[in-house]
């Protein structure tokens, strides 16, 4: 099995680009618009990681806004002020570029899966100069579906016209260690990310590979590779 029938499904936020401060920043921008004080950045960042929807309710909870503000207002303001503060603050981790190309490089066909929503996700993927690389983005409103469902990660397979067994994920947070888990795919979880509650400790990290860059992947898989084909001709000779 060559390494081009392989699918490498990577996270956008906390994985590909730090992009917690334009999260922050309109995160608090929105509660200045309910007239909140803000809150601080690290308070924010561990909100990231289910979509906007949740990171809004948990803004909210965190500032005992909720149930007084409405939600849907409150996620208006929040894309209205994301929309001026996406790719403006942020930065794409060290090692993205340099695992891309080697990923690429090496025949891997790659796609986004991220919850962050499709306009906002393509806004930035286009500025960060990562777009080019990505074959497929399932992004948090592409499908009914966002992580820890295997329903994005499935699809972005079905996509790319690949069997999902032929995938794996690269991801920051328990939410993609749950979605690839339901996928039935191997993941790898950068330790620079967004982690989620508990930090990399959390029982929702078990079963992760942990990695300090993307440039790590491509020797990662060739090795997995190598150690499937062993046990492929160990089972066939048994
Ligand atoms: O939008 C979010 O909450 C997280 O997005 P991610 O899936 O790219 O980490
Ligand atoms: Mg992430």
């Amino acid at each position: 099995m060559g390494a081009h029938e392989r699918a490498v499904l990577i996270d956008l936020d906390g994985t590909l680009v730090d992009s917690a401060p334009d999260i922050v920043e309109a995160a608090n921008r929105m509660l200045g618009a309910l007239g909140a004080a803000p809150l601080p950045s690290k308070t924010i960042s561990g909100f990231i990681g289910n979509g906007v929807p949740t990171l809004v309710r948990r803004v909210l909870a965190a500032c005992s806004l909720a149930p007084a503000v409405d939600e849907e207002r409150a996620q208006g303001l929040f894309h209205r002020h994301y929309e001026d503060t996406n790719g403006r603050f942020g930065n794409v981790f060290p090692g993205v570029v340099e695992g891309l190309d080697a990923l690429r490089r090496a025949g891997y066909r790659l796609g986004c899966v991220t919850n962050k929503p499709e306009k906002a996700t393509n806004f930035l993927l286009a500025i960060s100069g990562l777009a080019p690389y990505l074959e497929t983005v399932v992004a948090g409103d592409t499908i009914a579906y966002m992580k820890p469902y295997a329903e994005p990660l499935l699809h972005a397979c079905r996509e790319m016209g690949l069997d999902p067994a032929l995938g794996v994920l690269v991801g920051d947070s328990a939410v993609d260690v749950a979605a690839a888990l339901a996928a039935q795919m191997p993941v790898y979880i950068v330790r620079y990310g967004y982690p989620g509650p508990g930090g990399h400790a959390a029982v929702g990290m078990r079963g992760a590979v942990f990695i300090d860059s993307l440039a790590e992947m491509p020797a990662l898989l060739s090795a997995r590779a190598k150690l499937g084909a062993v046990s492929e001709v160990r089972y066939s000779s048994e």
